[in-house]
């Protein structure tokens, strides 16, 4: 090895830091630690430790050029974070004191998490079925294509939650998915976004993005046969292939700038989680300007229409007005970003907002949210919600009854 490079390497494995298509070193899971960074996908994973700077820039251009003039330099040539789903709220981008990469992580043994002392669902389902009513009447007034509306349950915890446990088998039941823990700012105490996404909203390798949008949902089923019926039901639902299509438009028209060529395939696929089936596009395209990082890509695309609607503002508006609660980072973006520019961010969904006060029970707030149309029926987008909390409360160990 040339000796430059050598010092190089040095001072990489000194910070902790592999890049992912070398090192693989397994035990990321094992050495998480309350405000670690982690995220894990089906073909590799990340854990990054400490925080050597935080980078909040509102605007997207400011934050990507901070990030990208800060990584220049910087011993441990990755950031990691998230952007937030709230407007008012600002990105939350480290550049962390290790970085550790491992390849795919295998299943764990089960253990339990803790239980919880109360359970208070923000709304009540009857709530939750009059706001998705109320949306319906806006959009078929014409003025939203498509609103994802969201409800929560927040959880009184009986004891300190394991997030390291309950990562382990979030990975173990989400092999195809993303896992992930992003230590979120607080004034007080500790606050952890955990949770297991299966969609990806960006991918940068050099000049390739990726990006893969899902959007139309329907819950799995325990007998086979209904199970397979409900998926058949969903890629022959047309008012789900119009929730989709809204999305796929959005993410194409939102890279389009940055493309010189977009590979938009026609029609959807179906793919599942252990709760729902989904319909997912694999939106393929070729940077023009190779400077354009990951992290610039991702503010470009966040949020799409699986999170968010159709106008954005108006979306924006109407979540405002029927949902009963801030989203902070729930459905907001979190990912990596490397000096390279290279980088993967997920949808922040399928997740709940751990805090841990400096006295007193920590409270864990799960969130699910469902794309509402124009011929979207309440009572069917309450039960999809209850399938979409399932990946939080099984990996928790939680058996509550939401019908
Ligand atoms: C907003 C969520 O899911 C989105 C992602 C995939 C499918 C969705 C749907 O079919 O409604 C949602 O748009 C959530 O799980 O909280």
């Amino acid at each position: 090895m040339h000796p430059r490079a050598l010092n190089v390497f040095k001072i990489l494995r000194r910070a902790g830091f592999h890049r992912p298509d070398r090192g693989h070193d397994g035990q990321v899971i094992e050495d998480y630690r309350p405000g670690s960074f982690l995220l894990t996908s089906p073909r590799r994973a990340l854990l990054a430790t400490g925080e050597r700077q935080v980078v909040t820039d509102p605007d997207p251009d400011e934050l990507a050029k901070r990030v990208t003039k800060l990584l220049v330099d910087s011993p441990v040539p990755v950031a990691v974070g998230a952007l937030p789903f709230d407007d008012q709220a600002a990105p939350h981008i480290v550049l962390p004191d290790t970085a550790r990469w491992s390849g795919p992580l295998p299943a764990y043994p089960r253990a339990p998490v803790g239980a919880a002392v109360s359970v208070e669902p923000v709304p009540s389902r009857a709530g939750y079925a009059r706001a998705v009513a109320c949306a319906v009447d806006s959009l078929r007034a014409g003025e939203l294509r498509k609103v994802v509306l969201a409800r929560s349950l927040r959880l009184t915890m009986a004891a300190p939650v394991d997030v390291r446990t309950l990562l382990a088998n979030l990975v173990s039941d989400n092999a195809a998915g993303f896992t992930y823990a992003v230590d979120l700012p607080a004034t007080t105490g500790r606050r952890t976004l955990v949770g297991a996404t299966p969609e990806m909203l960006l991918s940068r390798t050099g000049t390739t993005v990726v990006a893969n949008p899902l959007a139309g949902s329907i819950p799995r089923d325990q007998d086979p046969d209904k199970d397979r019926a409900n998926g058949e039901a969903l890629l022959a639902s047309v008012k789900d292939h119009e929730e989709h299509r809204v999305v796929v438009e959005a993410v194409a028209d939102a890279l389009a700038p940055f493309c010189r060529s977009l590979d938009v395939p026609e029609k959807p696929s179906l793919i599942s989680t252990t709760a729902v089936w989904h319909l997912s596009t694999r939106i393929t395209g070729e940077l023009l300007d190779p400077g354009v990082t990951s992290l610039r890509l991702a503010s470009a695309l966040h949020p799409t229409p699986a999170v968010c609607g159709t106008p954005v503002s108006a979306a924006r508006a109407t979540i405002t007005a029927l949902e009963p609660f801030g989203r902070g980072f729930y459905a907001g973006a979190i990912g990596w970003c490397d000096a390279d520019g290279d980088g993967e961010w997920v949808v922040g969904i399928r997740c709940g907002e751990l805090v841990e006060p400096v006295t007193g029970p920590s409270t864990m707030t799960l969130y699910s949210g469902a794309g509402i149309m124009p011929a979207s029926v309440p009572d069917l987008e309450v039960t999809e919600t209850s399938a979409k909390f399932q990946t939080l409360l099984r990996a928790m160990g939680l058996h509550l009854d939401l019908t």
